[in-house]
């Protein structure tokens, strides 16, 4: 057999990768039951929900998602194809169409055992990772329920480290910086900015062990925004303050979230003489609707009144260098599934995140079935 052969990547044991992202509103009758989706059983103030609904209105009631999914989910096939690794891609949602459950009963029908899942949230948080197990194991009890055979179901790790993931946002704080006035460049702040989460879920983020302190949802953030800033200074040689804050903050005003919110901040660093900031949304992978509303809109007005000129820096999005960490984390999971030696790529201080979420991982605040971890029901 020639060598070639050898060298083709195989994703063995898995048969099918899962894109599982948000979901968004399509047009503007979508937005009310988007809405309800999202917040069935949450107890989110209708005040806010009315807001929330005019971000999208304003919009047409079109969230740019869906789009950004779709093309993500282009850039993993080509990506897949140009490097021979023969692995189908799917895509299903939390809170609209295409549903998960739906996605994944297509791919049992498929004939496909083995299913990795690639979720749009690079972070710790019951947001960002449990509540995605908590709807894969909604969606396997409801395949149960019709009878058919449950796939085997397992996450891809966290990826907020990888440089595929890394890199794209590094060259897009240099362009927003570049795309700066000359005279404001320089003296520029970075306001690294991520959805704010109650303190609650915050702290008790990532494995039990490192509960406590904002756990991993805070810890992580800070190691991606000081790699950014540390290679924002090795390439441009000057050295730009920097500052974690969160955005899109919900819930009843008296459940303490994490802070500072991005406005508060932005009048803050005006205050204290700050010519310019970049805000740099490094806890989102596309520029979905929170990106777009709470930084592009609400944001950017702020800085307007307050005279403060800002940029808002590009996620990661279907940057095809994110579509090859995608697959050399699908081939690096594959090779542990099937008992080879991996080093997992990660930068930073922290180390490549587990791969099997352990018991207590991000708890919810009322407990319930989660697959694809160490407390899966499902095996
Ligand atoms: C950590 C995190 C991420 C990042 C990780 C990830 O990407 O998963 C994220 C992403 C997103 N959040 C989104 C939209 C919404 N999030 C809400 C509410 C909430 N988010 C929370 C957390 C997060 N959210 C939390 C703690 C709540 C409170 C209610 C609850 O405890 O669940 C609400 C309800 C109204 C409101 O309160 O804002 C909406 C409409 C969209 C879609 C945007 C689009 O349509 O383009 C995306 C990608
Ligand atoms: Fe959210």
């Amino acid at each position: 057999m020639p060598d070639v052969l050898d060298a083709t990547p195989d994703a063995t044991p898995y048969d099918a990768l899962l894109l599982l992202s948000f979901g968004g509103p399509e047009g503007p009758d979508d937005v009310v039951p988007f809405l309800e989706n999202v917040t069935r059983g949450r107890g989110i103030p209708k005040e806010r929900l009315k807001e929330v609904g005019q971000h999208y209105f304003q919009f047409g009631g079109v969230s740019p998602i869906n789009d950004q999914n779709r093309a993500l989910l282009e850039a993993l096939r080509k990506d897949f194809a140009d490097h021979g690794l023969d692995l189908p891609v799917y895509w299903g949602n939390r809170n609209w169409a295409p549903y998960l459950t739906d996605t994944l009963r297509d791919i049992v029908r498929d004939g496909h055992h083995r299913v990795l899942v690639l979720a749009t949230s690079a972070y710790a948080s019951y947001s960002g990772c449990r509540q995605y197990r908590e709807n894969l194991a909604d969606a396997l009890a409801q395949l149960e329920s019709e009878g058919l055979d449950l796939p085997k179901v397992d996450k891809l790790r966290h990826y907020f480290n990888h440089p595929g993931f890394v890199e794209p946002m590094i060259e897009g704080v240099l362009r927003s910086l570049a795309d700066l006035p000359e005279e404001v460049r320089d003296g520029a702040h970075i306001a690294f900015s991520t959805h704010s989460i109650p303190d609650s879920a915050a702290d008790t983020s990532g494995p039990v062990e490192g509960h406590g302190d904002g756990g991993a949802y805070v810890r992580q953030h800070l190691d991606v925004a000081r790699l950014i800033a540390d290679a924002v200074r090795e390439r441009t040689g000057v050295d730009h303050p920097w500052r974690l804050v969160y955005q899109s903050r919900s819930g009843a005003p008296h459940v303490p979230w994490l802070e500072p919110d991005i406005c508060d901040h932005l009048e803050e660093r005006h205050a204290a003489g700050v010519p310019a900031v970049v805000m740099a949304p490094i806890g989102f992978v596309s520029d979905h609707m929170e990106v777009l509303y709470d930084l592009d809109t609400e944001a950017t007005a702020k800085a307007a009144e307050l005279g403060l000129p800002v940029r808002r820096s590009a996620t990661v999005g279907a940057d095809p260098r994110f579509a090859a960490a995608v697959r050399e984390l699908v081939l690096e999971r594959a090779a542990t599934e099937s008992g080879q030696r991996t080093t997992p790529c990660a930068l930073g201080a922290l180390g490549a995140s587990h791969d099997v979420c352990p018991v207590g991982c991000c708890p919810a605040r009322a407990p319930r079935p989660a697959a694809a971890g160490a407390d899966s029901p499902y095996a």
